[in-house]
């Protein structure tokens, strides 16, 4: 059981990580995504035009392809994007972490936004139960690798303008400082997903009794609800909800207040520094928490782990994190 290993993730133009993942001997540059549970992979059946600056997977030229004969797959993310495409398996290796047999979703299809995204397609992390592939649902590669890893655990080291890296099968305690906190994960809608009931704004505290807050790398931002959205930039002198930009921005020279979220019972406290994302014009920034546009559901994403080692256990299922 020593498939653990560890894989060196990449921060590409400030929204994402990605890390080069060998499928079929060819390699990569993925990202990784706990909020869905495809593995797709531009394929050499793309148009020209959406191959544009990507790497691409070629099934014939892969020694261990199999074609899964009839098998399809679709996906929309909430911001609209998607892919779509055929199925088939192959090894995929990622660090020291080797799957043979791994359904590969290879795209014939996918949205603008992936053909100008550096990623070369994505690892789903989330659980199986979302998988799109039909008529036969498919598993992660987590899931396909669990058996083989020390621990049925991996973890997302993300930090702010550095590489990163994602663990699978140990706990780097290299990684983090202090204690790890724990959230029990209810996996019923497919997501790393747990209780957060309540946050802080710098010393307020606001209540958010009821709501869910899920682990997702494969988000950019911190997307919260409205109220904590507006409860937040209330504080921050010269913020604005603009129209222009689709959500709140700044003036550069304000500070920002911390950010702390209910994680299953405990705060994960991010510091106003990492809340200020990216600056617009040289005058006026963009806001790392925005708005999840509706819902109970607060997606907690790569700003979260910019200031916290994430730790994605199935064995209970639970969700740890402690503080880079
Ligand atoms: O599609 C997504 C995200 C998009 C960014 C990448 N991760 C998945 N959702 C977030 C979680 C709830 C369902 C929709």
């Amino acid at each position: 059981k020593r498939q653990d290993g560890s894989a060196s993730a990449a921060p590409a133009g400030g929204t994402e990580y990605l890390v080069s993942t060998s499928v079929g001997g060819e390699s990569l540059n993925l990202d990784f995504d706990t909020g869905s549970a495809d593995l797709w992979v531009f394929s050499s059946s793309l148009s020209s035009a959406s191959k544009k600056g990507h790497d691409i997977y070629t099934a014939s030229k892969s020694p261990t392809y199999q074609a899964l004969s009839g098998y399809t797959w679709s996906i929309t993310y909430a911001d609209g994007s998607g892919a779509s495409g055929k199925v088939g398996t192959d090894t995929v290796t990622i660090g020291g972490t080797s799957v043979t047999g791994q359904a590969v979703e290879l795209a014939t299809k996918v949205s603008s936004t992936f053909v100008s995204d550096a990623a070369d397609g994505l690892v789903g992390l989330a659980f199986s139960s979302i998988n799109t592939v039909q008529p036969v649902q498919q598993q992660t590669f987590f899931d396909n690798a669990q058996p083989s890893l020390n621990s049925p655990l991996f973890a997302a080291y993300l930090p702010y303008n550095a590489d990163g890296a994602y663990d699978f099968g140990f706990i780097d305690s290299s990684k983090y400082s202090g204690s790890i906190n724990y959230a029990t994960v209810n996996s019923g809608n497919g997501f790393w997903e747990f209780a957060s009931n309540s946050y802080q704004v710098g010393g307020s505290t606001f209540s958010q009794s009821g709501n869910t807050g899920i682990a997702d790398t494969g988000t950019t931002l911190v997307l919260m609800i409205d109220d904590a959205v507006s409860n937040y930039y209330a504080s921050v002198s010269g913020a604005s909800n603009s129209a222009t930009y689709g959500g709140y921005i700044f003036p550069c020279s304000t500070s920002l207040p911390s950010l702390s979220v209910d994680i299953g019972g405990n705060y994960a406290t991010i510091p106003g520094s990492l809340l200020n994302f990216q600056s617009i014009d040289g005058t006026n920034c963009f806001g790392g928490l925005q708005s999840v546009g509706g819902g109970t559901q607060n997606i907690y994403g790569d700003v979260f782990f910019n200031a916290y080692y994430g730790i994605f256990d199935a064995s209970v299922p639970q969700f740890g994190f402690a503080a880079l």
